[in-house]
């Protein structure tokens, strides 16, 4: 540890220094003389501005402005060469709150090339590293990195240009004592024009949209600028050139500094975020080098605690970082603040400072003294919601909830798909239920999956009082909980009178999109709720211009404007139709954003331990999709199953036609939710099937979605099917596999897969489990889920129990291990009528019988589709009246629901 100085030695140095400079200034004017009208001996003297003091050198406050340091400005100013430094650097030489104090009062004195900042640095130093004053500090740090327009005496006295044709009191653009002769002077703002010679070729900057043109004559230099300006675009139409907002302060910069051209500024530039964003006013009066050698860039934060300056090399800046380095600030986001301040004042470079949105997200790390990078989350209490929910949570989900009451209930739960969200989702909601009536959006296909969750995770929630919206003259408010579609809640929320305050959002992808009706619907009901809990395990499936929606709707303050988003993490190209926000940029900071504001994500790797190999889901698909006529034929089935006369032929008749017409009846609404799965980014499943008419209809609507998949039936040779089964093993991105129940049960390896959908069920659990097999087996690194598709008022309601039933039997008989009694706890809808019972008694005879198992095959397999010829499914129209806006606008869209982002991952996680 260095001893520190006396204050004689203090006072000793800073004599030598005020010398050192003063010749050094001395030097400086006398070159000049010898160059008449230029700088440019200074800047080819570039050994002399590296001798000099270095630009944060500490100035004392006591002494006026030395002439020799503001001298030194003016010809910096004018000076060819990139590597002038400033004169009235604010020092960073800085250990302690102490030193940083004085800093801040030298910036007040003497700053006339740099506004003094909105925060003093005494605040901003002394108050985060040690003083301890967090809130003072968060006020005022977040506001800088805005920075909000200055005080206008300041900044008037700040932007006032300075030119080489004036005196040197003129050039110091200062304020008080220390700069003579600017009494009287006329304020002048960001981008004021320059007064030069008479000779000088004028032009004015005019709005145009959100950009700016330059109208003026051809000057050749002037031309030189505009080609290295980032956003330039010229209009051979007009003959102008127009650029950016985010290009203005550097643009005049440069104008300032071209003797034969005077600019004027743009009608209220100053006060524009794009031109403060520039550091504009603060560069005003410090014109650029005749080189124009811009260096331009931004601060990207790449930790919680540290932030990089992304930018080209400047001699300047590079000395101003080792300055830096050698700082001991345990603070480096303070490191930012400072660093952005300080090269405000270097003229050729332009640094933008982290966002707003960033400083907010990150504001109690500001606050940290010591770069504690994370802290733990408070366990919530959850002794008011039902201890059944409770208890049930994995120490992940459980984790989830916490997450959730650490963030008031606003998040983004993202975690793989199948990692339980529905069970996080209803704990979390349930944690504000002294706030409900409670809203769940969600996919129309699984509004009885999540009605079911409830039922079986919250026991104290009476049935009734759930309401699942089922068509557009429902009341979307009659329960105390809503479960409505997105395509029906924007048909409905015009019905709100008193907005939901729990609301949760199922697939929250899906409204990735601004302009569709479902997310104009959605948005504004997120804004004015208190919780807000989306779900998705694919929040962008492409990319992250997707994600805006979804981050707005958890944190509505975050990037109020899109077009902010979109230049900071999709890559913003301006093109000659509009801007291009389809690509990505600075992806780890919005991973950092995200995971500090936003969301919440976990693996199936993750969290592999504590998942069981395979996770079954019973979905309770929309009874809603049947048709009318599907409907009856159903009820014909199944009145002749219970018809009293009938003789057993004809009651076994009956349940065969009973089974075939369900086939039939599911085809919309299992088409429904594999294309809601696909959409949710399921890159690679499978799809079991027992009737040919549904095997059909499922491929028939891949093959018009253009979705790549394989189809394996009881017509498929072995040869094939062995190659068919490798095809789909390597296909790299998504791809489904439909495969017949009986066909395709054994044998198989689609260990690739680790999702498999039931269309329809099977009266024997074994071929089931079977079938279940082909994905979870040797290969298989994943936890994988099974989900069956199960649908109201067909021979589901027989098959399913008893299907229970006999896994039940042979699990007793150690058997089975498989225990499907879980999934069916809330599924108590069965027998209440002896109808019923009947035809469940029937059913049971039926599939014990021996040779059963032939007939019934042969029967669904002789199933004529031709008497169900425009059955619902056969004809994709038929897809039900209330298809989602995705799946029932154009065919652009159709195909762009299938471009699927290769690897969200590689993205949200980046190694
Ligand atoms: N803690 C738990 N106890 C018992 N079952 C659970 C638990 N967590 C999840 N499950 C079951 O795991 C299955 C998958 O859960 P869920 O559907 O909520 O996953 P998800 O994350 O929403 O998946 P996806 O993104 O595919 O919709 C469901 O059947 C659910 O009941």
């Amino acid at each position: 540890m260095s001893l520190p100085l006396t204050e004689e030695q203090r006072k000793k140095i800073e004599e030598n220094r005020q010398k050192a400079l003063a010749r050094r200034a001395e030097k400086l004017l006398a070159e000049q003389h010898q160059s008449p009208g230029s700088g440019s001996s200074i800047a080819t003297n570039s050994s002399q501005s590296k001798q000099g003091p270095p630009p944060n050198l500490p100035r004392d406050p006591s002494k006026p402005v030395n002439h020799g340091v503001v001298f030194l400005q003016q010809n910096l100013n004018s000076s060819s060469n990139g590597n002038q430094r400033p004169p009235n650097f604010h020092s960073f030489h800085l250990s302690s709150p102490g030193q940083a104090k004085g800093i801040g009062k030298r910036q007040e004195d003497v700053s006339p090339a740099c506004p003094p900042p909105e925060v003093p640095t005494q605040q901003l130093l002394g108050g985060t590293l040690g003083q301890g004053h967090p809130q003072s500090f968060q006020k005022t740090l977040a506001p800088f990195f805005r920075q909000p327009p200055r005080d206008p005496g300041v900044e008037a006295k700040a932007a006032r240009p300075c030119t080489s044709g004036q005196n040197i009191s003129d050039t110091n653009c200062g304020s008080g004592s220390a700069t003579p002769g600017t009494e009287g002077r006329r304020p002048q703002k960001l981008g004021a024009s320059l007064h030069k010679a008479g000779s000088s070729q004028k032009g004015m900057c005019i709005r145009s949209g959100g950009r700016f043109q330059v109208k003026i004559g051809y000057n050749a230099e002037l031309i030189t600028v505009f080609k290295r300006l980032p956003s330039r675009s010229y209009d051979p139409a007009t003959k102008t050139w127009n650029f950016s907002m985010t290009d203005y302060g550097a643009l005049m910069r440069a104008a300032q500094s071209l003797p034969t051209v005077t600019l004027e500024p743009l009608e209220g530039a100053e006060d524009s975020r794009e031109s403060l964003s520039t550091g504009g006013v603060a560069h005003t009066c410090l014109p650029s080098a005749p080189s124009l050698a811009f260096v331009k860039g931004q601060c990207v934060l790449i930790s919680r605690a540290r932030f990089e300056a992304d930018i080209g090399y400047s001699e300047d800046l590079m000395a101003l970082f080792k300055q830096m380095e050698s700082r001991s600030y345990g603070n480096h986001t303070a490191l930012s603040f400072f660093l952005v301040q300080s090269v405000r004042c270097l003229p050729q470079v332009q640094l933008d400072p982290l966002p707003t949105t960033l400083t907010l997200a990150f504001a109690s790390q500001l606050e940290k003294t010591s770069p504690c990078l994370t802290e733990p989350i408070p366990e919530a209490d959850l002794s008011g919601v039902d201890p059944k929910l409770v208890s049930n949570l994995l120490p992940f989900q459980r984790a989830g909830v916490n997450f959730a009451v650490a963030k008031r209930g606003r998040l983004l739960l993202a975690d793989d798909m199948g990692l339980g969200k529905t069970i996080q989702a209803i704990c979390i909601a349930a944690f504000y239920r002294k706030e409900w009536p409670l809203l769940v959006v969600v996919p129309s296909s699984v509004r009885f999956t999540w009605e079911q969750a409830f039922l079986q995770w919250l026991p104290s929630l009476s049935p009734d009082r759930i309401n699942v919206v089922v068509t557009g003259k429902d009341r979307l408010t009659a329960g105390l909980v809503n479960i409505v579609s997105f395509d029906l809640l924007s048909k409905l929320e015009k019905q709100l009178k008193t907005p939901f305050k729990v609301v949760i959002i199922d697939e929250s992808h899906f409204l990735k999109n601004i302009k569709t009706a479902r997310c104009r619907a959605a948005m504004p009901l997120l804004k004015v709720a208190k919780r807000v809990i989306l779900l998705s395990g694919t929040p962008a499936m492409s990319r992250p211009a997707e994600l805006y929606t979804q981050i707005i709707g958890v944190r509505p303050t975050f990037f109020p404007q899109f077009h902010a988003f979109g230049l900071r993490y999709c890559d913003a190209k301006r093109q000659p139709w509009g801007w291009d926000y389809s690509g990505s940029s600075n992806l780890g900071e919005l991973k950092l954003l995200l995971e500090e504001a936003v969301m919440l994500r976990r693996l199936k790797c993750d969290v592999l331990a504590q998942l069981p190999p395979k996770q079954r889901k019973m979905v309770v698909i929309a009874p809603a999709r049947i048709s009318t006529k599907a409907r009856a034929a159903l009820a014909a089935a199944a009145k002749e199953m219970t018809t009293m006369n009938n003789t057993k032929r004809q009651q076994k008749e009956a349940l065969l036609l009973f089974f075939n017409r369900t086939a039939e009846a599911k085809i919309p609404s299992v088409i429904e939710y594999i294309l809601d799965l696909l959409e949710s980014g399921r890159e690679k499943f499978l799809v079991f099937a027992h009737h040919k008419v549904v095997l059909s209809a499922i491929t028939r609507e891949l093959e018009r979605k253009q979705v790549p998949h394989i189809r394996i039936d009881g017509s498929t040779s072995s040869a094939d099917r062995e190659d068919l089964c490798q095809q789909f093993q390597l296909f790299e991105k998504h791809a489904v596999a439909v495969l017949s129940i009986t066909a395709a049960n054994m044998g198989l390896t689609f260990s690739s897969a680790d999702l498999v959908v039931f269309a329809e069920l099977f009266w024997n659990p074994g071929v089931l489990l079977q079938a279940e097999d082909r994905v979870h087996r040797i290969g298989q690194a994943s936890s994988v889920s099974i989900h069956y598709l199960v649908a109201r008022g067909t021979a589901d309601d027989y098959l399913w129990p008893l299907i229970q039933e006999k896994i039940k039997v042979l699990g007793e008989a150690g058997l089975s291990e498989t225990n499907f009694s879980e999934m069916t706890e809330a599924t108590n809808y069965f027998y209440e009528d002896p109808k019923q019972q009947k035809i469940y008694d029937l059913f049971q005879q039926s599939f014990e019988e021996e040779g059963s198992d032939m007939e019934l095959l042969e029967a669904a397999e002789s199933f004529d589709p031709g008497s169900a010829s425009g059955a619902p499914g056969s004809d994709s129209q038929d897809l039900g009246d209330s298809v989602d806006e995705i799946t029932s606008t154009g065919s652009p869209v159709k195909k762009r629901r299938f471009e699927f982002f290769d690897n969200f991952d590689s993205f949200m996680f980046p190694l």
